[in-house]
C-alpha cells in the first residue's frame, strides 16, 4: 500500500467522539502512513478517544485481526472488486480491511458490516468511494470464511499457503525451512495459524523482587507458566495496573524470553563474583531477570546497548534489582573491551520472524534480503563475545527468530562447544528435553510451546 496520504478524511470527520471502529481505522493508517508500530500506537489512540473495557477490546482486535489478515483480505477484495486491491484508493481499501474481518472474521452480521465499512469510506473518500464499497462489502457477504478461502486461497501450494494465513511467501518459505531443519516439517500449517492467534500475556515475577506465587494467588485468573520457572500467565487486564509491574518487580515478558535468560544462569553452577554481560541489552526485558538472578548469586552484569534510548529502557527496566548489581553501557558489542565474563547473553538483532503473534504489521515490514545483512551482524557479534568469553566461560545466543540463517548457520562457524542446551531447559521446566529440540540447540515453537519461536544455543568456551 502506498505510504503517502491521499486524504485526511472529508471535513467534519474528526469532530464526533471516535467509536472502536474509528480507532481500528485511527490505527491502521499510523501504521500505513507513519511506520507505527500498532501496539504502540493503539494504547495512545484508545486513551484519547477515551476508549475502554469492551470497546477497547473491540477496537484492538479489528486493527490487529485487519492487519495481519491483509495479504488474504486483499486477494478477497481483488475478487469482489474484480480489480487489484492496490488499484483502489488506500482510504476505501482500509475501510474494507476492517469491514471484511468484521465480517469473516469477528462474526459482526452481515448489514451492519457492510454498513459501517460504506460509513467509513464516506467520511474518508467520499459518496463515489462509499457505492463502491457498498458494491464490493454485498459481495464479500455473501460468501463466509471458508467459501473465499476456496474462492481465493484453495491447495496446497506455498502461494495458497501464504495467502490463507496471510504471510508474505518468503517468509513462509523459511519458516518451512527452519521447521524441517529441527524435525518439524509438515507443522507449517499449525505454525501459521498460532503467527495469527493473539498470545496470551505473560509476566515475569523477577525472583527476589517478587515470589511468583504471591502474583498467581494475587491477581484474578493467573496461572504459573509450565516452562519458566519465573512466569505468569494473566487470564486479562492490564498489566499496568499490577503494583509489582508498576515497580519493575515484575514485567510483561514471552514466557520464551524468560528461558533463554535463566537457561544462561542455570547452565552451570554459579561462584559468587562471576561477571555478566548482556551484550544487547535494550528495552532490557532479559537483563533485569539476569540482574536479579545476579543478585540472588552473588554476581554482576554489565548490560550494553548500542542506541542511548534504548540504553535509558533498559535502566528503567532493572531499576528494582539493588544497586550495584547491574550496570547499564552505551556501546557496539563489536568493539566492546569490558571483558572478560564468566557469561555472556546475545540476545542478537533479528528479523524478530519468531515474533509474529506480537507485532501485526511485523511480517509486511521485513524483507528477505533484511536476512543477510542480520546474519553478517549476528556473525560479527558472536566473534566479539567469544572475545570476551572467559575459558570455560558460557555463551548465550539467542533470537526470537527460527530463520536457520540467523540461529544455527551463525552458530556452526563458531569456535565454542555446544552445551546440552535441551537438557538445560528441561531442567528448568521439568519437560521433556526432545521437545526442545534434537540436536543440542533449543528451538522454541509458538504452536507446539505457546512461546515466541526463540533459538536458545548455550556455547562454552574450553577451559
Ligand atoms: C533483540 S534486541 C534485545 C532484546 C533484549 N535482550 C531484551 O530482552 O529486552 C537487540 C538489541 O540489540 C541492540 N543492538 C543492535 N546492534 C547492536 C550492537 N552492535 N551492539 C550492541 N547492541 C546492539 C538493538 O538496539 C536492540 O536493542
Amino acid at each position: 500500500m502506498s505510504t503517502k496520504r491521499k486524504n485526511k478524511g472529508l471535513p467534519g470527520a474528526a469532530k464526533r467522539p471516535p467509536t472502536p471502529r474509528q480507532a481500528a481505522f485511527e490505527c491502521i493508517e499510523a501504521v500505513v502512513y507513519d511506520s507505527a508500530y500498532a501496539n504502540l500506537a493503539m494504547p495512545r489512540i484508545l486513551a484519547s478517544a477515551g476508549l475502554t473495557g469492551r470497546d477497547a477490546a473491540f477496537a484492538t482486535e479489528l486493527a490487529y485481526g485487519a492487519l495481519r489478515m491483509e495479504k488474504l483480505y486483499d486477494a478477497v477484495i481483488a475478487s469482489a472488486a474484480r480489480r487489484p486491491a492496490e488499484a483502489v484508493d488506500n482510504s476505501v481499501r482500509i475501510a474494507l480491511w476492517l469491514g471484511i474481518h468484521q465480517a469473516l472474521a469477528m462474526r459482526v452480521p452481515a448489514h451492519a458490516a457492510v454498513n459501517e465499512t460504506v460509513e467509513q469510506a464516506r467520511r474518508h473518500a467520499g459518496v463515489g468511494a462509499a457505492k463502491f464499497a457498498n458494491a464490493v462489502m454485498r459481495r464479500v457477504t455473501e460468501r463466509d470464511a471458508d467459501a473465499w478461502l476456496a474462492v481465493v486461497a484453495s491447495g496446497t501450494s506455498r502461494e495458497a499457503l501464504a495467502t490463507r494465513h496471510s504471510h508474505p511467501e518468503w517468509v513462509v518459505a523459511e519458516l518451512e525451512q527452519a521447521l524441517a531443519a529441527g524435525g518439524r516439517a509438515g507443522e507449517i500449517e499449525e505454525l501459521l495459524v498460532a503467527d495469527n492467534t493473539p498470545a496470551a500475556v505473560a509476566l515475569v515475577a523477577r525472583p527476589g523482587l517478587v515470589d511468583r506465587d504471591v502474583l498467581v494467588e494475587a491477581i484474578e485468573g493467573a496461572e504459573a507458566t509450565p516452562l519458566s520457572p519465573y512466569g505468569v500467565t494473566l487470564a486479562g487486564g492490564a498489566p499496568g495496573d499490577i503494583e509489582a509491574v508498576r515497580e519493575r518487580r515484575a514485567a510483561v515478558q514471552d514466557e520464551g524470553s524468560q528461558v533463554s535468560a535463566a537457561a544462561l544462569v542455570a547452565a552451570r553452577t554459579v561462584e559468587s563474583g562471576e561477571r555478566w554481560l548482556d551484550m544487547c541489552a535494550g528495552p532490557g526485558g532479559k537483563a533485569a531477570l539476569l540482574g536479579a538472578l545476579a543478585a540472588r548469586d552473588g554476581a554482576t552484569l554489565d548490560a550494553l546497548e548500542l542506541h542511548e534510548h534504548r540504553a535509558e529502557l533498559v535502566r528503567d527496566s532493572v531499576r528494582a534489582v539493588p544497586e550495584g548489581v547491574v550496570s547499564v553501557h552505551v556501546g557496539d558489542g563489536r568493539t566492546w573491551e569490558g571483558g572478560p565474563y564468566d557469561r555472556i547473553l546475545l540476545d542478537a538483532p533479528c528479523t524478530g520472524l519468531g515474533a509474529l503473534r506480537r507485532r501485526p504489521e511485523a511480517r509486511w515490514r521485513r524483507e528477505k534480503e533484511d536476512v543477510a545483512e542480520l546474519a553478517t551482524l549476528q556473525r560479527e557479534l558472536l566473534d566479539a563475545a567469544t572475545a570476551l568469553l572467559k575459558p570455560g566461560g558460557v555463551l548465550a545466543y539467542v533470537t526470537c527468530s527460527p530463520v536457520v540463517s540467523e540461529t544455527t548457520a551463525v552458530i556452526e562457524g563458531s569456535s565454542l562447544s555446544a552445551l546440552d542446551t535441551p537438557a538445560v531447559l528441561a531442567g528448568l521446566s521439568g519437560a521433556e528435553p526432545r521437545t526442545f529440540g534434537t540436536d543440542r540447540h533449543a528451538q522454541l515453537w509458538p504452536h507446539v510451546h505457546g512461546t515466541d519461536a526463540m533459538f536458545i544455543a548455550l556455547l562454552t568456551a574450553p577451559a
